[in-house]
């Protein structure tokens, strides 16, 4: 692995990593791409095993960095995804409001994150696609439910199109973390690459070099 001196001169105050997992379509990574860019790309190719991306915020004057792992919605992934489950902090999952299908698939991604994951793992249920609000096939109360029995922090309803929520929604889970790591914050004053030098497997297993702060790992 490589790292460039202005990703090394990258120090932060709270590193979070955090799994973007729901079935496939949904909309991960527009998310994503609409929490780091603010803008809608459309996108046609399906995510292959998984892809990494790193945003940070300032949350409170803290400078907070997520690490955030796309991760493919198929199903033949399925194996190399749920290797990456164990190091996460945090799990949204994503479900498509205009298709019930993925809604009813939340027990199971929760399920599978509760079986692969480390203990903790803080939930919060995306809804994505409320721009499409006329061909909605789950209330929000349905979810608010299921949040509910889930333990999950929250429910939330986003649009990567309109960017609504999307900010909101990271920095929901940021806060969290922040409080349950006792503010002291999880790597406290620590810096990505030297995490990921000292202890590669930390991130997942297949970590490959950096290109920017974007980084795709390839499986096969
Ligand atoms: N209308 C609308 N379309 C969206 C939104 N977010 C994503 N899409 C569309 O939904 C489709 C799937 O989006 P992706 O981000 O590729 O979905 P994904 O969950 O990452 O899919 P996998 O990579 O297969 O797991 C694409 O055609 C997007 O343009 C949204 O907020 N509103």
């Amino acid at each position: 692995m490589q790292f460039t001196g202005a990703q090394e001169e990258d120090a932060c105050d709270f590193l979070f990593k955090i799994i973007f997992i729901g079935d496939s379509d949904v909309g991960k990574t527009c998310v994503i791409h609409s929490f780091k860019s603010g803008e809608f790309r459309d996108k046609h190719q399906n995510t292959i095993g998984v892809d990494f991306t790193v945003h940070s915020m300032d949350i409170d004057g803290k400078r907070v960095k997520m690490q955030i792992w796309d991760t493919a919605g198929q199903e033949r992934f399925r194996t190399i995804t749920q290797s990456y489950y164990r190091s996460a902090h945090g799990a949204m999952i994503a479900y498509d409001l205009t298709r019930r299908s993925t809604f009813d698939s939340l027990p199971h991604w929760i399920h599978a994150v509760e079986q692969y994951g480390a203990a903790n793992v803080v939930f919060v249920l995306i809804g994505n696609k409320c721009d499409l609000a006329h061909q909605r096939q789950v209330l929000f109360e349905d979810a608010c439910t299921l949040a509910e029995q889930t333990g999950s922090l929250a429910a939330l309803e986003t649009s990567a199109k309109e960017n609504h929520n999307v900010q909101e929604a990271f920095e929901l889970m940021a806060r969290e973390l922040i409080v349950r790591s006792g503010g002291m914050g999880v790597l406290p004053r620590t810096r990505t690459p030297s995490m990921s030098k000292s202890n590669p497997n930390e991130l997942g297993p297949h970590w490959g070099e950096i290109a920017g702060d974007k980084q795709s790992v390839s499986f096969v």
